[in-house]
This record gives C-alpha cells, sequence and structure tokens, in this order.
C-alpha cells in the first residue's frame, strides 16, 4: 500500500473495533497549546482534514499548570481525543535560564493534562509530546528510542529534559495501571510559522532570520552566530510534524515513545549559510564561541515512525524561504501600525 494511500485511510488501530482516530472526525478534539508552533500546526492540519469539533483554550482562559481548573475543564469539556502540545519551551540558552520554570511548569502541565484525562473518563486517546533532548548526549547516533535511560540528559537540558522523560513515564504508567491509550511523540528540532522571532530565547533559525535581515538592513559588516557552527542538527517542519501526530493518534498505541525527525542533518555553519543566502545579506558570519554550543550532534532513528507510513515533506531551504517571508509580512504590519499610531 502506498504512504499516500495509508495516509488518508481510517484504521482500526487499537484493534479493539473502536473507531479510528480519522474516522471519527466529528469527536471532541482537544488540542492544549493551540497557539504555539506544534499546537496551531496541528490545530490547522485538524480543521483541513474536515475535524468538526476541535476545541482549544487560551492560557488566559485555562492555565494548564493549575490543576482544580484542569481537572474542571476536562470534566465540562469531556474531550474524546486529547492532544498536549503545550509546555515552556525555548532555544539552547533558554532552560538553562530559567530551569526552575521549565522544570516545574512542564511538570505540572504534563501531570494535570494526563491525570485529568484520565480522571474524567471520556478520554479515549492521548498524545503527549516530548523531544529529543530526552537522550543522553553519548547515545549512538542516529538514536533509537531504547537509548532513553541510558545516561543522564545532557547538562544543562535537563530541566526540560526531565517533564519530558516524566511524560513518556506517565503515559506508561496510566496505560499499565488504567489501560489508558496514551502515546508519546519525540520530535528533534522543529521550526515553522509561530516560532517566535524574538532574540535570547527564540530557536536558531528564527533568530538567525532575525539577525541576517536586520544586518542586511543596516548594512552591518558581520554577523554573530552562536557557537563553533560545528553541531549538528536535524529540522523537521511544523507541518511535517502535525501529520505524523495525525498518523500516530490513527495508527499508533503502545507504551514505547516514537521518534520523529526528518532524518535531514545540517551543521550550525550549513544552517546559517542557508539563512544568509535566503535573507540576501552579503557580508561576513563572525563564530561567538561565548555563547552556547549546545550537544555536537542530535540526530534521531525515526525508523518507527517511518514504518507507520509517515514520510516528511519540507525541504529545510523552502521552509526557510516561507519562514523569512512570514518575517518580512510581521516587519510589514507593525510598520502601518507605527505609521496609523503616528498618522
Ligand atoms: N519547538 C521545538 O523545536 C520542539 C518542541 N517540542 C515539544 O512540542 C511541544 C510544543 O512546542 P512548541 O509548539 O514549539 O512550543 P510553543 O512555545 O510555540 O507553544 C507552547 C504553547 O503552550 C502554551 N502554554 C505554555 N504554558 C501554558 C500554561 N501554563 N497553560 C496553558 N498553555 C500554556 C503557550 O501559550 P502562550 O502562547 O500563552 O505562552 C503556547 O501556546 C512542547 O511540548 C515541546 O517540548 C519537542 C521537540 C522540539
Ligand atoms: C529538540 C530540542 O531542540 C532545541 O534544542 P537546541 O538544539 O539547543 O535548539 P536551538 O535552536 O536553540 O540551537 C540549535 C543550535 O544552533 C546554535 N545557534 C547558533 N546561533 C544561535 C542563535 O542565535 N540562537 C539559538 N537559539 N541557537 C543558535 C546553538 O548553539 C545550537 O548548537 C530545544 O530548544 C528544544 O526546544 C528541543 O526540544
Amino acid at each position: 500500500m502506498s504512504s499516500q494511500r495509508r495516509s488518508i485511510e481510517a484504521v482500526d488501530a487499537n484493534g479493539d473495533g473502536a473507531m479510528s482516530f480519522l474516522a471519527d472526525k466529528s469527536a471532541k478534539v482537544f488540542v492544549a497549546g493551540h497557539r504555539g508552533m506544534v499546537g496551531s500546526a496541528i490545530h490547522r492540519k485538524l480543521e483541513a482534514l474536515g475535524f468538526t469539533n476541535v476545541v482549544v483554550r487560551t492560557r488566559a482562559e485555562l492555565d494548564l499548570a493549575f490543576q482544580p481548573a484542569v481537572e474542571a475543564f476536562f470534566d465540562a469539556e469531556r474531550p474524546r481525543y486529547v492532544i498536549l502540545a503545550a509546555g515552556k519551551v525555548g532555544g539552547v540558552h533558554a532552560s538553562s535560564a530559567a530551569p526552575a520554570q521549565y522544570l516545574t511548569q512542564n511538570l505540572r502541565i504534563t501531570m494535570n493534562v494526563v491525570g485529568a484525562a484520565q480522571r474524567c473518563g471520556s478520554v479515549r486517546k492521548l498524545l503527549v509530546l516530548a523531544s529529543s533532548t530526552i537522550y543522553p548526549e553519548d547515545a549512538p547516533q542516529p538514536m533509537p528510542e531504547s537509548a532513553l535511560l541510558s545516561g543522564p540528559p545532557a547538562a544543562g537540558s535537563e530541566w526540560y529534559a526531565i517533564p519530558k522523560i516524566t511524560g513518556i513515564k506517565m503515559c506508561q504508567a496510566y496505560r499499565a495501571e488504567f489501560g489508558m491509550d496514551a502515546i508519546v511523540a519525540a520530535p528533534n528540532n522543529l521550526y515553522g510559522p509561530c516560532d517566535p522571532f524574538p532574540s535570547e530565547r527564540s530557536h536558531v533559525i528564527p533568530a538567525l532570520i532575525r539577525r541576517f535581515h536586520h544586518a542586511k538592513a543596516t548594512g552591518a559588516a558581520e554577523v554573530a552566530v552562536w557557537g563553533s557552527g560545528a553541531p549538528l542538527r536535524e529540522f523537521t517542519h511544523v507541518d511535517d510534524i502535525a501529520d505524523a501526530l495525525v498518523v500516530l493518534m490513527d495508527r499508533y498505541s503502545g507504551a514505547e515513545h516514537v521518534n520523529v525527525g526528518s532524518g535531514s542533518e545540517v551543521s550550525v555553519r550549513e544552517l546559517a549559510e542557508a539563512v544568509r543566502e535566503v535573507v540576501g545579506y552579503e557580508g561576513r558570519v563572525a563564530w561567538d564561541a561565548s555563547r552556547p554550543e549546545g550537544v555536537a550532534r542530535r540526530l534521531l532513528d525515526s525508523s518507527k515512525m517511518r514504518k507507520l507510513g509517515w514520510e516528511p515533506k519540507v525541504a529545510l531551504r523552502d521552509g526557510i524561504k516561507e519562514l523569512y517571508h512570514i518575517y518580512l509580512r510581521h516587519q510589514w504590519d507593525a510598520k502601518i501600525k507605527r505609521d496609523l499610531a503616528h498618522a
């Protein structure tokens, strides 16, 4: 069967005769974190697929770190499916700069959502987002799912990685004790629309787009990029992740988490060169060794995800071009707002 055909066909994933996710488009689906990069991509994807009852809440409406509110929400809404894409997320510098917030916010959100989903009794399937940072720095590359807990996560990333590992273990525990169909996806570095562009805490791609654009606009002779340029990373576009999450919701039911990565690895140096070219900046790149370098390599073994019929579609350069256009549109909108305010 072709992967295209598999990707649109609804199957009985659990083998229990219950309707599959893709055949259940009028069921209530709660997407937690729908304004974020992953949450907005899955929200768009579900709407495009024809899901008619997707429930969302902003953080102001529902603080997922506050247990009584989360339980009241689940009791009132009684969703059939839940995708947990909310959390405190940031680039290489962010979690070590705010370790208490990363550890406690992410633990609270995961515990509250998984716990309330089980307690309310309506949830047929729950998907939690982990991350490739769960693996030890010396894991074999590409990293298989079995490398989990074969050593501690990289120093500095533990504040973010430990709640992610806890999420995997919670899903396994709830599956074992309550028979809950709780699954976990572990993506590698993601990029795409709704990845914020601010400076210090952002991920590398929006940070570089912003910096190269500013240098081009001001005629700066060089742009500083963090570290040595040597680290290797695997980037996956969020629209591809949204496809993968739908495949998992529809076809996967197992205690082990599932890696999701594009399989295309680039060095930070190659990435910076690609962003420089897309933006059209003609100056120099200067490597700033005083800024965080991150782990040397982080490539996922995504063969399990591929076997489920998922293939990434967005090439990195196309994704960077799309993001640069979004950035330019934001700049233009901001300029119009400023001009109107002063008119
Ligand atoms: N980005 C990446 O490269 C990767 C991400 N992941 C995982 O994917 C998931 C989504 O990440 P991503 O989309 O990038 O993150 P974003 O920061 O883009 O989005 C996270 C969302 O969670 C919401 N949120 C945070 N705290 C709360 C809270 N207390 N109550 C309600 N909502 C809250 C945020 O709301 P608000 O906008 O109001 O702050 C935001 O909408 C996370 O679990 C992350 O760990 C995994 C691998 C890589
Ligand atoms: C899977 C995992 O992915 C993310 O982990 P990360 O790889 O640390 O992400 P990053 O985008 O911050 O850095 C990637 C590389 O890029 C280099 N780099 C150069 N110049 C800048 C720069 O200006 N900013 C940033 N942030 N990095 C830079 C930086 O030194 C590093 O080598 C987590 O945020 C997390 O969300 C997650 O789950």
